[in-house]
């Protein structure tokens, strides 16, 4: 059996944990040499790869799972479609300023600061704070808010409770009032805040030389999947549900990204838009889902100003209408064993349900994916039921119509009062206002119609035109007939269900999720990344940099290639051991060791990164075993199965012969 690991022998230490992740450069900052831009990151090669396979794992888990159709569309888009959108009036955040000096905080973001530290000093003044501040901490409080060890009262550290809980369902006009009452001031100077104004948080830019035709940065991919949406339904041969995949940059001007990547202005998003019949909003795979349970927040419970999850299926949830439908449920199931299968902790993963002014007002139901991080809960992924608006919208204003043409079955066969006209007569008596009057006439309702009809059939009738005249309609102008109609074809606006993904939130959280230190060993870090995502699955390390191991090394490393398992050698002038851990701090999940006796004896060894367990085994054993490790065929107790354990780790360890 495999030796079991202790990974919560030392509590999680962010200093420790950022410095790793800058060592073996994940990411940094962008344009560091020139002092940086906030908001602004690049990936370098670890963190690129990691992003590629979470992607790669993404289209799998969604695109080629449900013959999604994918797109790639542009970011650079012209104004009048955010204006339709809706996002030129409304895509912000409500900001204040420094009364002072002027600096911009979000305002929201500067009421949870603010309470979060005052309730953390009511915890420290009663001895109740939870662990002592690690190095970040401190480093923190010399910046931003700071929790003094100050008691509150009762009732006043209850109101904070419940303002936090509430936070994302307030208004600008709210967040100003919060301010006042509670005294809240910008706590990097602790001056006054003034008023929260919107913030649009979109790049505005200009297309073309002339500077005539304003743009804007995409702040989401989605209106790249609607205004192709005809040319979609046609792929699909017309038939509806469907959805569109789209994996690509966003851009938002974020008020003040202070946060790492959780909080960046350029970011890589995944997003999904499945079409569904307003009519019909089950799922055909549901019943795959049904038993998934969750953790969820739901938006009652946060209204009440509380914040208890409740674990129930995604099958409960739906039947008792907490969930608004089986698709939306069937996503919300799909997120989470998305997010549980790249290594996010499920413990520390929540759906919390948006509250009523939370939501966008065409919404119909939305729940956010929340991943648990050293800055509390994160929102990841949401995913909304946003109804028929976005396409709406876009056909009212362009005239093209996006809708889907169903033939029917059975033809539905309706009969009602329409007007017959005499055209000549008509044009003949009112000459100007024979329009007018066609207009108002068709436009009536039946109860009106079947009026006109009793007044006409006794001589005649009136109606009244919008500047108040009455005119009236004699019989060899216009009759009301009752006619039957037949219709084969159902036409509809498709609603919309949207799961959207920011990849960097996600891939920040399981790097969190994943980081640890030896008990032994506090400074040595491990990031235990699943094989499905880490950067290398195996690294292959040669004993020794003789030449008669370079033949066994090359014959290693293109057999794993040819088996599809990404593997890298590392043949660098230091110990194994040292080796081993700098693989261990990119997440590296397996390694193989060529020493003396693979070259002889054709065998190896295999170490498993988080145990360090070593196996031992012929070369096309290990590789075998390594490869069904890599595809998740196997797990390490089974790999043990096969291979006996090795125990010369401790002579090899440290022996380097160059
Ligand atoms: N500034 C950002 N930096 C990194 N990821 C982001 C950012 N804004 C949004 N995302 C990601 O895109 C996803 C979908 O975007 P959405 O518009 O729902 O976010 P949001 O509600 O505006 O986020 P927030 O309230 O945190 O600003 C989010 O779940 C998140 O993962």
């Amino acid at each position: 059996m495999a030796s079991t690991v202790n990974k919560t022998a030392h509590p999680f230490d962010k200093t420790q944990f950022e410095a790793l992740l800058n060592r073996r450069f994940f990411y940094a900052p962008a344009f560091e040499i020139y002092g940086g831009v906030a908001g602004l990151y690049d990936y370098g090669p670890p963190g690129s790869s990691l992003q590629a396979n979470i992607i790669a794992e993404w289209r799998k888990h969604f695109i080629i799972e449900e013959h999604m159709l994918e797109l790639d569309t542009t970011i650079m888009t012209p104004s009048s479609v955010f204006e339709t959108s809706g996002h030129v009036a409304r895509f912000a955040d409500w900001m204040v300023k420094d009364t002072k000096t002027g600096d911009v905080l979000r305002a929201d973001h500067l009421v949870k600061n603010v309470l979060e530290a005052r309730l953390a000093g009511d915890k420290e003044a009663r001895g109740i704070a939870a662990v002592a501040p690690s190095a970040d901490d401190k480093k923190k409080k010399k910046k931003g808010a700071k929790a003094v060890a100050v008691k509150l009262e009762d009732e006043v550290a209850q109101e904070y409770e419940v303002i936090l809980a509430q936070l994302d369902n307030y208004t600008g006009a709210d967040l100003g009032e919060l301010c006042r009452k509670h005294n809240i001031k910008n706590p990097d100077t602790d001056n006054e805040v003034g008023e929260p104004q919107l913030f649009n948080l979109m790049f505005a830019s200009s297309i073309g030389p002339t500077g005539q035709h304003p743009g804007y940065l995409r702040p989401e991919t989605a209106q790249g999947h609607f205004l192709n949406f005809s040319r979609l339904l046609e792929f699909n041969n017309g038939r509806v549900p469907f959805a569109s995949a789209q994996i690509g940059r966003s851009f938002r001007n974020e008020i003040s990204p202070r946060a790492g990547l959780l909080r960046v202005r350029e970011f890589t998003m995944a997003e999904i838009e499945h079409f569904v019949d307003p009519t019909d909003k089950s799922h055909e795979r549901f019943s795959e889902v049904r038993d998934v349970t969750l953790a969820l927040l739901n938006r009652h419970v946060q209204e009440a100003g509380g914040s208890q999850i409740t674990h129930m299926s995604v099958g409960e949830a739906v039947d008792q209408g907490i969930i608004a439908n089986e698709t939306l449920g069937y996503f919300v199931a799909r997120i989470y064993q998305f997010l549980i299968k790249i290594g996010i902790n499920p413990e520390r993963l929540r759906f919390r349900q948006h509250m009523g002014n939370e939501m966008a007002h065409y919404a119909t139901d939305c729940w956010d994916a929340e991943i648990h991080n050293s800055t509390g809960w994160t929102e990841c992924v949401g995913c909304a039921d946003r109804a028929a608006y976005d396409l709406s919208v876009h056909s009212q204003k362009t005239g093209h119509p996006l809708v889907v043409r169903q033939a029917l079955k059975e033809p539905i066969v309706t009969e009602k009062e329409v007007a017959e006209w005499n055209k000549k007569n008509l044009g003949k008596t009112y000459k100007q206002d024979a329009g007018v009057l066609q207009k108002l006439v068709e436009a009536m309702e039946e109860p009106e119609l079947l009026r006109l009809k009793g007044e006409l059939a006794q001589g005649s009738t009136t109606v009244k035109t919008d500047d108040g005249r009455e005119i009236q309609l004699t019989p060899d102008v216009l009759s009301i007939e009752r006619k039957t109609f037949k219709q084969s074809i159902r036409e509809y606006i498709p609603n919309v269900i949207e799961p959207s993904f920011g990849l960097g939130r996600i891939l920040y959280t399981l790097l969190e999720h994943s980081f640890w230190s030896r008990e032994q060993d506090v400074e040595r870090g491990v990031l235990s990344l699943p094989p499905v995502v880490a950067p290398t699955k195996v690294l292959i390390v040669p004993l020794s940099a003789r030449d008669e191991f370079a033949p066994l090394v090359q014959e290693v490393s293109s057999k794993l290639r040819r088996a599809g398992v990404f593997s890298r050698v590392d043949d660098s002038n230091t110990s194994i051991g040292k080796r081993y851990s700098r693989n261990d701090e990119l997440g590296t999940p397996f390694g193989i060791t060529v020493d003396f006796a693979s070259v002889q004896n054709r065998t190896m060894t295999l170490r498993e990164r988080d145990t360090t367990d070593q196996r031992i085994g012929s070369v096309d054993e290990v590789i075998a075993t390594v490869t069904d490790l890599v595809f998740g065929n196997i797990t390490w107790d089974e790999a043990c199965v096969r291979l006996p354990k090795y125990d010369g780790v401790q002579a090899v360890e440290y022996i380097f012969i160059s």
